[in-house]
């Protein structure tokens, strides 16, 4: 198994440090973004969730490897568990919670037909999650490229690294501080809940019994359509939209939720609770949507450069490595 800190450290100490680079692919596989893009226009077409679900994939993507930061590059999200190998997909946060693998796996395979064994599996994931929020939208960027899929995955750095939905502010400005995202980062980042979906049980603490005194800024109406909503069925299951004012578009929405106690998760009520710093970066937000996009690109190309490092493949089939190495 590679499922341990120290055999991931040994399975990626070679190779030479990489960066990342615009028109990456623009001589090897200059068709690589119409493809995506037009796979991503179908998927979000046929259910506009997934436009939100790809995007949580980068983010996912990004945020572990980073934290590792022994075998970055890459693509530990989409490795499947088998009998020797634990991945990240059962990790508490990703466990019946991630979505739009099968469409990652169509556009790979496409890929794989028009050039082979050249356009990384975490690549994809970043385009598809720039497409997804401009087919939401949102603005548009030019996507930095050149990751390679890493050789390992770690349900230990996947349950650790990813920010859990009861975070207050200082959690989350330390967690993302410590993949050298700032705080402005962070607000502008969150604000990816402009869009998707959460399960009840992500949210159950803010409206629950006496929980609800630790959420003193929560709106009555808003706690009592929660309370309704989450009671019908199994909290595992039921999904609230995380805006619900304009859940599929990719707008500034969320912060104005935020300021009239709107937030679905503890860690989006959390930015503008107890913290003028946060609170001031939601107000510019909720003033002008124009320095949220400007923002929010910025920080997703941090975000996405984070994948960058050392050694990984360009795998052939996302939910796996290949098979010459293992
Ligand atoms: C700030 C810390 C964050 C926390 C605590 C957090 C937590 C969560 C949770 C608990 C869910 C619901 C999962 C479920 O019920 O299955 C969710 C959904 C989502 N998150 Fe975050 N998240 C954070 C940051 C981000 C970032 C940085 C992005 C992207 C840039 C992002 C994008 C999304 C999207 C788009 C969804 C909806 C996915 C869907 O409908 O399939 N989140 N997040
Ligand atoms: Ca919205």
């Amino acid at each position: 198994t590679i499922s341990n800190a120290t055999n991931e450290a040994e399975a990626c100490i070679d190779g030479a440090s990489i960066t990342l680079t615009f028109g990456f692919y623009l001589n090897s596989c200059p068709e690589a973004e119409p493809i995506v893009f037009s796979w991503i226009e179908k998927a979000v077409s046929d259910d506009p969730r997934m436009a939100a679900s790809l995007l949580r994939l980068h983010f996912h993507d990004c945020f572990v490897n980073a934290r590792t930061l022994l075998f970055i590059y890459s693509l530990n999200l989409l490795l499947d568990d088998t009998p020797t190998f634990v991945g990240e997909k059962t990790a508490a946060p990703n466990a019946n919670s991630l979505r739009g693998f099968e469409v990652i796996d169509a556009i790979k395979a496409d890929l794989e037909y028009v050039c082979p064994q050249t356009v990384s599996c975490a690549d994809i994931l970043a385009i598809a999650a720039r497409d997804s929020v401009v087919l939401s939208g949102g603005p548009g960027w030019e996507v930095q490229m050149g990751r390679k899929d890493s050789l390992s995955a770690s349900k230990t750095a996947a349950n650790n690294n990813i920010p859990g939905p009861n975070s207050n502010e200082p959690t989350l400005v330390a967690n993302f501080q410590s993949v050298g995202l700032s705080l402005q980062d962070m607000v502008a980042l969150s604000g990816a809940h402009t869009m998707g979906k959460a399960r009840c049980s992500t949210f159950s603490a803010r409206i629950n019994g006496s929980n609800i005194a630790n959420s003193p800024d929560i709106n009555l109406e808003f706690l009592q359509s929660l309370q309704q909503l989450c009671s019908e069925s199994d909290a595992s299951t039921t999904l609230v939209d995380l805006d619900h004012m304009t859940p599929a578009t990719f707008d500034n929405q969320y912060y104005f939720n935020l300021l009239s106690g709107e937030g679905l998760l503890g860690s989006d009520q959390a930015l503008v609770t107890g913290n003028n710093l946060t609170r001031r970066v939601v107000g510019s937000y909720v003033d002008d949507m124009g320095i949220f996009f400007e923002d929010f690109k910025r920080a997703m190309l941090k975000m996405g450069s984070l994948t960058s490092g050392e050694g990984g493949e360009i795998r052939r089939n996302c939910r796996a490595i290949n098979q010459d190495h293992s």
